[in-house]
């Protein structure tokens, strides 16, 4: 397949998505209907770096769950390429905040990154070449032998990005997955994201609230309406070279322009 296809099959095509709950009172009847997310239109292209920014609360996790197929909609259409998405495929695979929940205590850093690939089957030189070109990327290599107990926090969040690109996903979904890192641990991941993306041509759709962070990485940024009925409230373009200097005019002039966005109150709400 020529890349010009690959890419058009990871196109992410959201249409009216929407995503509602029934907000009775328990013992109460009618059909109070609340809305987490309502109507949101976005087309995500086939390799591009996608920001979701919005202050807590507003909906960013629904969507990516959505996208995920971990969540179902209540409305709208969702479309990897051409095929509606309506469960977790193999095609899609998320990093969560916390690297804890989705490593194996059992296994070690290794066998965690390995994991994926020996459900493929995968021979094992194979796996074995795999997952030390991705320890190496995420700078863990010396580590590989480690249990999870034995890593600190960046250390196991970089285990699970390892063992999520050692699967090789076309679509990365991450949701907040730096927010619990200190600053210089974070800065580091950062950079290491930014270059693994422009070495890979995946499509990634990355949630943050953090407009630092949301300029550093993104090709676009897609602004949250504060929630309830939230959306997509407007979509920022980042015409910057990576790797981007957030020291540079250009970089604050960006940032105070999507910080004005939210001062203003045009989202409805304080930020973050
Ligand atoms: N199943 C559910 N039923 C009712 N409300 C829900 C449900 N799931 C989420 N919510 C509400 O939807 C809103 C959006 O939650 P979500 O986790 O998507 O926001 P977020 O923008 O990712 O927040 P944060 O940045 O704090 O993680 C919240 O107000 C949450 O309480």
């Amino acid at each position: 397949m020529s890349l010009a296809n690959l890419s058009s099959s990871n196109t992410i095509t959201i249409e009216r998505l929407s995503k509602s709950y029934a907000a009775n009172k328990p013992g109460s009847s009618g059909g109070a209907v609340h809305y987490i997310i309502k109507d949101v239109d976005l087309v995500v292209r086939g390799g591009e770096f996608f920001v979701l920014l919005g202050p807590s609360g507003c909906g960013k996790s629904t969507l990516l769950n959505i996208i995920a197929g971990f969540v179902s909609k209540t409305g709208g259409d969702l479309r990897v390429g051409d095929v509606e998405v309506r469960k977790p495929g193999q095609d899609r695979a998320v990093v969560f905040q916390q690297a804890d929940s989705s490593l194996f205590p059992w296994l070690t850093v290794r066998q965690n990154v390995e994991f994926g690939l020996k459900m493929k089957k995968t021979p094992k030189d194979e796996r074995r070449r795999i997952s030390d070109r991705f320890i190496r990327m995420v700078s863990l290599f010396g580590h590989e032998n480690k249990f999870p107990r034995e890593l600190s926090g960046g250390m196991k969040q970089r285990v699970q990005l390892a063992r999520v690109l050692a699967n090789d996903p076309a679509i990365l979904l991450m949701d907040e997955p730096f927010g619990a890192l200190d600053a210089m641990t974070r800065r580091t991941m950062q950079k290491e994201l930014s270059q693994i993306w422009r070495e890979t041509n995946k499509t990634v759709i990355f949630v943050t609230h953090d407009i630092q962070e949301a300029i550093l990485l993104g090709e676009r940024i897609g602004v949250m309406s504060s929630g309830p009925d939230s959306r997509i409230a407007d979509i920022y373009d980042v015409p910057l070279p990576y790797p981007r200097d957030a020291a540079s005019a250009e970089f604050l002039s960006l940032n105070r322009r999507i910080q004005s966005h939210f001062d203003s109150g045009l989202e409805g709400g304080g930020y973050p």
